[in-house]
């Protein structure tokens, strides 16, 4: 049986493919083992110091600045001049590495597109090396994709939006690829992968002399931008290439990072383009941080939006700092999709992403995020005849007033009702989300949104939250306590609207029973799991020589 060539040390244990193998070569590998082993000890600090930094969340402390760092915060520093290809960031269309979407997501029109391996995507063997594969043609120009079905080929227009790589977070293991013994961190694989096979090309034709281009998901302290910053530096050094040609955008997307943009922007000033507002995360990261804090309930996940004070306290702040820094501040993702069947329910969604666009564009953000094609020229129309300057807006609109943003504003509480319909939508979204994630697909639309890990990860922690707290629930004649019977109840009864939604043989065949297991678990658990997709990964393992999964 064919199997991969690999260096001393290293085990891959997932299908062999000659595809595959053309990515998972002896020195692309080499390169990823030598990372690994750089930076493994670093990543598990790093990991205990979320852990500690919880503990203390959970005895009442709040997150806060860092008085250690007021130096860094009050100092005159900016990043490094952003590249030029990269000055106009005004629409970045997202998506996961799937062939068609790549070719898709590039002929968009935007002037962006992030190719993800996090929120996405299921990170299982298939997907990940498949997504390798695509993008290293995608680079070379030469990807192209056949639907016999519809009898349409697809290849790259003339002109494509920039690729940016959003690599896994630092929390997830790669368990087809062992290194020393242990899984390696699924990230430096993404990362090392990709950035072996692609940097000298993607510089020559998409860079103008610089990239590779990356989104960092995830963090939520500077010490692990600093981690990125050595790994940028270490395969800058491997290709020999100057200090600063690789440039990465942070997201934003926990509550303690929102303390630490000066400092995690200061950590990577040579390699910055910017930050971006995550707020699907963000949104859960305030649960998690916040999770044994019962006077901090979240009302209905639809009611957390972008007007919440600690929603715009944090976009506005980092609004201020990036500029301040001298790079991109980039806008997060409206969650609506067009509706193809109801052109009155479409024109409704696309305004409500039109009205998100303007609040972004006016509060000075340079660009933001698109989750389909369909939604690209409105979202640009707004962008480009609202911003100050052009390609951004970054010396244009100081916002000096986020200076004042303080601690307060940042974690306030948010307000809204909490409904049974909310019980009710976040089990029915939960499930059906895990079950696609099981199957291999990471985002999803339900009920005409975008649904992906981030979303469904706000839906998982709500529940879990007011379950933990026995939250109360509103607009009910009697008075409705969050308890275990109901939550047993409310599985049920979706499960059996699934069914009905779905058809009975999707249902049959999908994996809603096996979703519905693990949603149910990681609700009901007495202690909160950090992420759904930590424990989901366990599922979707599949070792080669074929091993069973747990399911
Ligand atoms: C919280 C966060 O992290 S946000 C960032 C991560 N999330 C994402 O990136 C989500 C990206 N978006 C998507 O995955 C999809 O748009 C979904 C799942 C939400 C909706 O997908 P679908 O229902 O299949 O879309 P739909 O059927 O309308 O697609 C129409 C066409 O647009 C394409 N398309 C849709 N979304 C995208 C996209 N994001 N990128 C590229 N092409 C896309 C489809 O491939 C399809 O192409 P075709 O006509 O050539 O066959
Ligand atoms: O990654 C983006 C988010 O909103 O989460
Ligand atoms: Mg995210």
């Amino acid at each position: 049986m064919a199997s991969y060539a690999t260096p001393e040390g290293v085990d891959i244990r997932g299908r062999y493919d000659e595809e595959f193998a053309r990515v998972l070569t002896k020195e692309a590998l080499q390169f990823v083992a030598d990372l690994q082993r750089e930076f493994r000890g670093r990543i598990k600090y790093a990991l205990e110091c979320r852990k500690e930094a919880q503990k203390r969340y959970n005895l009442g402390e709040l997150p806060m600045f860092d008085p250690a760092t007021k130096n860094i915060r009050d100092g005159d520093w900016v990043c490094a001049a952003v590249p030029p290809a990269v000055a106009d960031r005004t629409v970045e269309i997202t998506g996961p590495v799937e062939r068609k979407m790549i070719i898709n997501a590039l002929n968009s029109g935007a002037k962006v597109f992030m190719a993800d391996f996090e929120d996405a995507l299921t990170p299982n063997w298939e997907n990940l090396m498949r997504g390798q594969v695509n993008l290293r043609d995608a680079v070379n120009g030469s990807i192209s994709y056949e639907d016999k079905v519809r009898k349409r080929m697809y290849k790259l227009n003339e002109k494509t939006a920039v690729l940016f790589v959003r690599p896994r977070g630092w929390h997830l293991p790669e368990s087809h690829v062992f290194i020393d013994g242990e899984p390696a961190t699924g990230c430096l694989v993404d990362f090392g992968l990709y950035f072996f096979h692609n940097q000298a090309k993607f510089r020559a034709t998409q860079g103008a002399g610089f990239g590779p281009f990356f989104y960092l998901p995830k963090m939520e302290h500077s010490r692990e931008a600093k981690i990125w910053n050595s790994v940028f530096e270490r395969g800058e050094k491997v290709a020999g290439i100057e200090k600063g040609s690789i440039r990465g955008t942070v997201l934003i997307e926990t509550l303690p990072a929102v303390f630490q943009m000066d400092e995690i922007l200061y950590e990577l000033r040579d390699h910055s383009v910017g930050l971006n507002c995550g707020r699907w995360d963000y949104i859960f990261s305030y649960v998690k941080t916040f999770q044994a804090h019962p006077d901090r309930l979240l009302p209905d996940r639809v009611l957390v939006g972008m007007g919440q004070h600690f929603m715009k306290s944090y976009s506005e702040r980092l609004i201020y700092t990036c500029h301040h820094r001298g790079v991109h501040a980039m806008g997060g993702m409206a969650a609506q999709i067009p509706i193809r069947d109801d052109p009155a329910a479409n024109e409704a969604a696309l305004e409500l992403v039109r009205k998100d666009k303007m609040r972004e564009v006016r509060a000075g953000h340079d660009g933001t995020w698109a989750a389909h094609p369909g939604l690209i020229p409105a979202i640009l129309q707004v962008f480009t005849s609202n911003m100050i300057s052009k390609p951004n807006q970054i010396n244009a609109v100081k916002r000096e007033d986020g200076a004042s943003i303080n601690e307060e504003d940042l974690v306030q509480k948010p307000r809204g009702v909490r409904t049974l319909e909310g019980l009710r939508l976040n089990t029915r979204v939960g499930i059906q989300y895990l079950a696609a994630w099981l199957s291999g697909t990471g985002s999803v639309p339900l009920y005409n949104l975008m649904e992906d890990a981030a979303t469904a990860e706000i839906s998982r922690v709500q529940n879990w939250q007011w379950l933990k707290h026995g939250a109360d629930l509103d607009g009910e004649s009697v008075k409705v306590k969050v308890t275990l019977e109901l939550f047993g109840r409310v599985v049920e009864e979706e499960l059996v609207r699934i069914e009905k939604e779905v058809g009975p043989e999707k249902f049959k065949n999908g994996m809603y029973k096996e979703a519905s297991k693990i949603f149910t678990r990681q609700c009901t658990a007495p202690v909160l799991d950090d992420f759904l997709t930590l424990d989901a990964y366990n599922h979707i393992v599949v070792h080669y020589p074929r091993s069973a999964s747990r399911l």
